[in-house]
């Protein structure tokens, strides 16, 4: 028997909820069932436009008889805004999808006993190939788990964490792992344009690899490693820049970078208070 579906709404309307909403828009879930909440005149004439979505000033109001509520505002905010939210009567499932905040912080700012599924999806997930990290707070039902899979499933892949604590490095992974591939398209396209290319060829050339190197790691059945030995021609042109690089310190940067960003995590939510 298929489950009924259920009334979703978004508190914030800005980059990432629009990335999931759209996700969701596009793969089947209708207009009517999404609800967001947006203080922006202007943004909430986007979202209606843009996705047919119902949209609200007041939070509560969007809130109001959602089955689960999506909390997409900037950890710097959340505070503030599940004080506004605590007392909803409806005991929606909450879904948290900032970075930083604890389940245990929402859940005290939101009154206590609330069941809260914390996640750090990605804005891939606008066409579908989204990755989600998920954890469920100790109050949440198997219902709830279900729920929040199937919301988040259907715009990629969602992907169970074992601990809570381990979702400032999902976080500093997936969640803002995009902008570390844009970056290196960015740079690409740069060293392409000094070594004599023009900007089209290069831009093309950079986003074409980027997808088939994204696809063949996605669809073979080879580690990372092996489909890189593949390319790498001993004494070819590959192997000097893979030793450029490696000389230059890349691993150890990015392994700087990525723990930069799981600490930041840690401190956004020791600034948010309890
Ligand atoms: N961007 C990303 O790639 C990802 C972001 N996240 C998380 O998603 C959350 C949102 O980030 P992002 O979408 O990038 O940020 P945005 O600033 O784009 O979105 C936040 C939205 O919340 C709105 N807003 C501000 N105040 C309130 C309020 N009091 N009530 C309701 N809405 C309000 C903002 O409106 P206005 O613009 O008018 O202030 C804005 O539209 C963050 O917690 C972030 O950590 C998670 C994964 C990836
Ligand atoms: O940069 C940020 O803080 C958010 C969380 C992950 C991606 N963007």
């Amino acid at each position: 028997m298929t489950q009924p579906a259920p009334t979703l709404c978004f508190i914030g309307g800005g980059n990432m909820a629009r990335c999931l909403i759209g996700g969701l828009r596009q793969r089947g879930t209708p207009g009517h069932q999404i609800r967001v909440a947006e203080p922006m005149a202007a943004a909430r004439e986007a979202l209606q436009t843009e996705f047919d979505v119902a949209c609200f000033e007041s939070n509560r109001q969007a809130a109001e008889q959602a089955d689960c509520v999506v909390l997409a505002v900037k950890p710097q905010i959340m505070h503030t805004v599940c004080q506004e939210l605590h007392g909803h009567s409806g005991r929606p499932l909450w879904v948290s999808i900032a970075a930083g905040i604890t389940s245990t912080q929402l859940d005290t700012w939101l009154g206590g006993d609330q069941r809260i599924v914390r996640c750090m999806p990605n804005t891939p997930a606008l066409l579908g190939v989204g990755a989600t990290g998920l954890v469920a707070n100790v109050a949440c039902h198997e219902a709830d788990r279900a729920l929040a899979e199937r919301i988040l499933s259907a715009v990629g892949i969602a992907v169970w964490i074992a601990q809570e604590a381990q979702m400032d490095a999902v976080t500093a992974l997936s969640g803002s792992g995009p902008a570390y591939s844009f970056l290196l398209a960015e740079a690409m396209q740069a060293a392409a344009l000094r070594q004599g290319l023009d900007a089209e060829a290069a831009r093309r050339l950079t986003y074409q690899t980027l997808l088939g190197a994204a696809r063949m790691l996605s669809e073979s059945a080879e580690p990372a490693d092996q489909l890189r030995k593949r390319v790498t021609s001993p004494g070819g042109t590959t192997q000097a820049a893979i030793e450029t690089l490696q000389g230059g310190g890349f691993e150890a940067l990015i392994d700087r970078a990525i723990a930069a960003a799981t600490r930041r995590g840690a401190e956004l939510a020791a600034a948010a208070g309890n």
